[in-house]
C-alpha cells in the first residue's frame, strides 16, 4: 500500500550539503505493522517527516495505494489517508482538547466521544476535555493526546514517532493495546518508530535505519537475531534495548 523508492534528503550546513537520508527504499503492506528502529540520529524521524510531507525529499518517490504522492504537501497527504503523531507534539495555545480532537477527526466529536478517545490513551477524560493544549499539559499528557488525535479517525497509514517516549508504564500498556487492536483489524497499516523491544516484538517486519540508510529490513524473527550478529554498533544498540 505504501511504496518508498530511492528517497534522499539533505540539509545545508555552513554552505555544504549533508545527507540525512540516502537512497531509502521499502514498502509497507496493507494491514502491516512495520517498526523502524536504529541508533539515535540515524534518520528515523526525518524519514517520518518526509513521508508526512513536513520535509521535502531531494529525490525519490512515495506511492500510496498506487497514487504518486511525492509532490503532495502535508494537508494533501493527510487527505490521502496518512495520520502522523510527532515525536515531540506541538502545542496550540487557545485550542481546547475537544476542539483539537474534532479537527483531527474532520468532524464534530461530542464530549462523550472525546472522553472515550482520551480514555483509550489513559487520560482521565473529564479532567482533560476542556483543557487548553498549551504548556500547562505535561510532556506525557501531550504525547497521549497526540496519539488520541491520530486514533480519532481511520487512516490508510498511521505513523507514530516514538509513541513510548515519556509515557508511564500504565499508559504504555494501554497504548500497546491500541496498536494490537489496529493490527488485529488489518484495516490500517502502521509505521511505528521505536526503541522499545515490546513494540518491536509486535511488528510484522522491522526496518533498521542507520546513518540515513536502510541497514536491514525483514521479518521481526529474522531481523532481531540478525541485528545481534552484526558489527559492534548493532550489538551495543541491541544490548541497550535488552536493558530497557
Ligand atoms: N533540519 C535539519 N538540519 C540539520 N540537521 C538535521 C535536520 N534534521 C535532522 N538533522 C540531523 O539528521 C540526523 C537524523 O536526525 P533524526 O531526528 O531523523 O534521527 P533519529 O533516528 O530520529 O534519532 P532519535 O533516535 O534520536 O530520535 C541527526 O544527526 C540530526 O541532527
Amino acid at each position: 500500500m505504501l511504496k518508498v523508492k530511492n528517497l534522499s534528503f539533505s540539509v545545508s550546513e555552513k554552505g555544504t550539503d549533508r545527507n540525512i537520508l540516502s537512497d531509502i527504499s521499502f514498502d509497507v503492506r496493507s494491514g502491516e505493522m512495520l517498526v523502524i528502529t536504529g541508533p539515535n540520529g540515524g534518520g528515523k524521524s526525518t524519514l517520518a517527516k518526509v513521508l508526512m510531507g513536513i520535509e521535502k525529499a531531494d529525490s525519490g518517490k512515495v506511492i500510496l495505494d498506487g497514487t504518486d504522492i511525492t509532490n503532495y504537501d502535508i494537508d494533501e497527504r493527510a487527505e490521502a489517508g496518512i495520520g502522523f503523531a510527532f515525536q515531540q507534539p506541538p502545542r496550540f495555545k487557545g485550542m481546547t482538547v475537544d476542539k483539537l480532537i474534532s479537527l483531527a477527526a474532520g468532524e464534530h466529536k461530542s464530549e462523550a466521544e472525546c472522553c472515550s478517545l482520551l480514555s483509550r490513551v489513559g487520560l482521565c477524560a473529564q479532567e482533560y476535555v476542556k483543557r487548553e493544549v498549551d504548556n500547562t499539559l505535561s510532556g506525557g499528557e501531550m504525547k497521549r493526546l497526540e496519539i488520541a488525535t491520530v486514533l480519532a479517525k481511520p487512516h490508510k497509514l498511521c505513523i507514530f514517532d516514538e509513541p513510548e517516549a515519556g509515557i508511564d508504564l500504565w499508559s504504555f500498556s494501554m497504548l500497546i493495546q491500541q496498536f494490537e487492536e489496529i493490527k488485529k483489524d488489518k484495516e490500517q497499516s502502521l509505521i511505528l518508530i521505536s526503541h522499545q523491544e515490546r513494540i518491536m516484538q509486535m511488528a510484522d517486519r522491522v526496518m533498521v535505519i542507520e546513518d540515513g540508510k536502510v541497514a536491514g529490513i525483514g521479518k521481526r524473527e529474522d531481523i532481531l537475531p540478525q541485528l545481534m550478529k552484526q558489527g559492534p554498533s548493532c550489538c551495543s544498540y541491541l544490548k541497550r534495548l535488552e536493558d530497557m
